[in-house]
């Protein structure tokens, strides 16, 4: 189901969302942390899904004991080199990878211009290793506030050159996007694109929000645009992508079962929208699955998923010239 002479990508993958369970443990004995668990098995269920959890929040936790154990910058680099290497295992040629810097620096109270820089460091040399083409996507993590989410813009601003663009992720009905007005502009006066987690726990009117006063020209998840015709009008005219996640969506109850997936409609809509993964190693699953396994379980047909395969490459943030290089060289392969 996967077109190996088009270009895979994952524009929507969490890199911290993404730490190996065995990462976890290495990491856990050199600083010598308290983990719930000391073996991987025993481990597994403290750091991924097992069945579906109740809401977002409840999934959200998983992601923790991945971050409480970057006791160090060097930790950092590490997960980001990881995660690099493990685009190229799973077949990918291009990833945006997105971080949330003040939740990687927060346990260990690290310098959060410093988690980007090791960041961008761990991407550059994984992406020269694993050759791999890699953007990375800065988070600002809802969740703790607007305070803090002001100190994450800052260190990545501090580093903006390394950085493509900016996204708000989290607690979407706790914190919603109008408090983060201030935020956006400045991101976009330093040039930044802008992708929005928007229409995941929160409904259509967040998904409006992001784009008229955010300034998102895509959108994170976006499933509750669904319920909103004229947002999907808009969606399809102005060329707004829908980064979705298939597997994640139901491992939040955001949607029921797959078969209840809107991708296929937003597909049939002429909606820009593609399959991406989200927090791979929380989730247990990889870009492979969501094709070959999920994408079919939402009823896309192969020309569907040939289409979101294509709309992946289209919806990234590359110059049109990065776009076709892409193109040739996977053609070429
Ligand atoms: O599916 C998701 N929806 C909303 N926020 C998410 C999701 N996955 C991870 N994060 C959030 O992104 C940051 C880490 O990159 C954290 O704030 C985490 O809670
Ligand atoms: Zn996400």
């Amino acid at each position: 189901m996967i077109d190996p002479n088009l270009p895979l990508t994952d524009i929507h993958r969490h890199l911290d969302g993404n730490i190996r369970a065995q990462t976890i443990l290495d990491l856990g004995r050199q600083y010598n942390l308290p983990l719930p668990a000391q073996t991987l098995e025993a481990l597994r269920p403290h750091v991924q899904v097992t069945s579906n959890e109740p809401d977002l929040v409840s999934f959200l936790a998983k992601l923790d004991w991945g971050v409480k154990v970057l006791a160090s910058l060097d930790a950092c680099r590490r997960v980001a080199y990881e995660n690099m290497q493990d685009a190229a295992l799973n077949g990918l040629h291009y990833v945006e990878l997105r971080f949330s810097p003040g939740y990687m620096a927060m346990t260990h109270n690290l310098p959060v211009a410093g988690v980007v820089e090791a960041v961008i460091a761990g991407v550059r040399d994984g992406s020269r290793d694993f050759n791999v083409q890699a953007r990375l996507i800065g988070i600002m993590s809802r969740t703790f506030g607007e305070a803090a989410c002001l100190q994450e813009l800052d260190a990545l601003l501090a580093h903006r050159d390394g950085i493509t663009a900016l996204d708000l992720a989290g607690d979407e009905l706790g914190f919603p996007g109008s408090l983060f007005l201030s935020h956006f502009n400045r991101a976009r006066d330093a040039g930044w694109q802008i992708t929005v987690h928007a229409g995941e726990a929160a409904g259509p009117e967040s998904i409006w929000q992001a784009i008229r006063e955010l300034g998102a020209v895509r959108i994170g998840h976006g499933v509750k645009a669904i319920e909103d015709a004229a947002l999907m009008d808009f969606l399809a005219e102005q060329r707004i992508g829908i980064e979705s996640c298939l597997t994640s969506n139901i491992q939040t109850s955001t949607v029921p079962s797959l078969a209840r997936h809107p991708l296929k409609t937003f597909l049939e809509h002429g909606i820009l929208a593609s399959i991406n993964t989200d927090d791979p190693a929380v989730q247990g699953v990889e870009i492979g699955h969501e094709y070959q396994v999920a994408a079919p379980a939402a009823g896309l047909s192969r020309e569907q998923i040939r289409q979101a395969q294509i709309n992946g490459l289209e919806m990234a943030f590359l110059s049109a010239a990065e776009k076709q290089a892409l193109r040739d060289s996977v053609a070429k392969a």
